[in-house]
């Protein structure tokens, strides 16, 4: 069953085409990722995709055309373009903020993805204090948060280094044996091959499925 699809989709920004004739289908259960050069659309794209941008065309998420004033129709858990950090809490403060928003949230869950991810060995550290793998790491926990069905990350492997991306790839495997759908862009290659159960080509504003 198609998950997301997009069909025709088209956006235009003073009078440039940024997007124009996307359609795709994001299969339920799949690990799709987008590859695709530098400004190609991707980002836009993944926006698209949860209904933060109004595009021409039609965006049909869990069977439901989506309008960019409506709720969005499923739970999803973001990482777009930078973490989006509150530097001066903790990390754990920074995901118990999220997880406030969600009763069904455990502190369990807080606790394993800082543990995963190393990042407990300063407790009392804030996050202004971290390094850029570091809050890489913790927007990454922010996405995984909850476990929820569609997990949409935005050039996760930037700058984490090799032992980290092995933990994001395991991470991913695993979430998604669980039900997680993820969409995922990415330019690196190695991480791409290693995850992707399909690959869809971003080029100049437009989706191709060969490259
Ligand atoms: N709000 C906007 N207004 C005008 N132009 C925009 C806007 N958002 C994006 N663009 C342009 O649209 C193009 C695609 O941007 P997008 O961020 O989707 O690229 P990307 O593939 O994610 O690139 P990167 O790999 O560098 O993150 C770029 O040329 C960008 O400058």
């Amino acid at each position: 069953m198609s998950f997301i699809e997009l069909n025709e989709v088209g956006k235009v920004v003073k009078r440039r085409p940024l997007l124009h004739d996307v359609s795709a289908e994001i299969p339920e259960g799949s690990i799709t990722v987008l590859e695709g050069i530098n400004g190609s659309g991707k980002t836009l794209i993944l926006k698209t995709i949860l209904g933060l941008i109004n595009t021409s065309g039609e965006v049909i998420v869990n069977g439901k055309k989506m309008k960019v004033q409506e709720p969005y129709p499923i739970k999803a858990g973001i990482l777009i373009e930078n973490p989006s950090l509150i530097e001066e809490f903790t990390a754990y403060k920074n995901l118990d903020l999220l997880a406030k928003l969600d009763p069904d949230i455990q502190e369990k869950q807080i606790n394993d993805l800082l543990a995963y991810f190393d990042l407990t060995r300063f407790p009392k550290q804030k996050v202004k204090k971290f390094s850029l793998g570091m809050k890489q790491k913790l927007g990454i926990a922010q996405a995984f948060l909850g476990a929820y069905p569609l997990i949409v990350l935005d050039e996760p492997t930037n700058a984490l280094d090799h032992e980290s991306i092995g933990k994001l790839i395991r991470l991913i495997d695993g979430y998604n044996h669980k039900g997680s759908t993820f969409v995922i862009a990415s330019h690196d290659h190695e991480f791409v091959n290693k995850v992707a159960t399909q690959k869809l080509y971003v080029q100049e504003g437009t989706i191709n499925y060969e490259k």
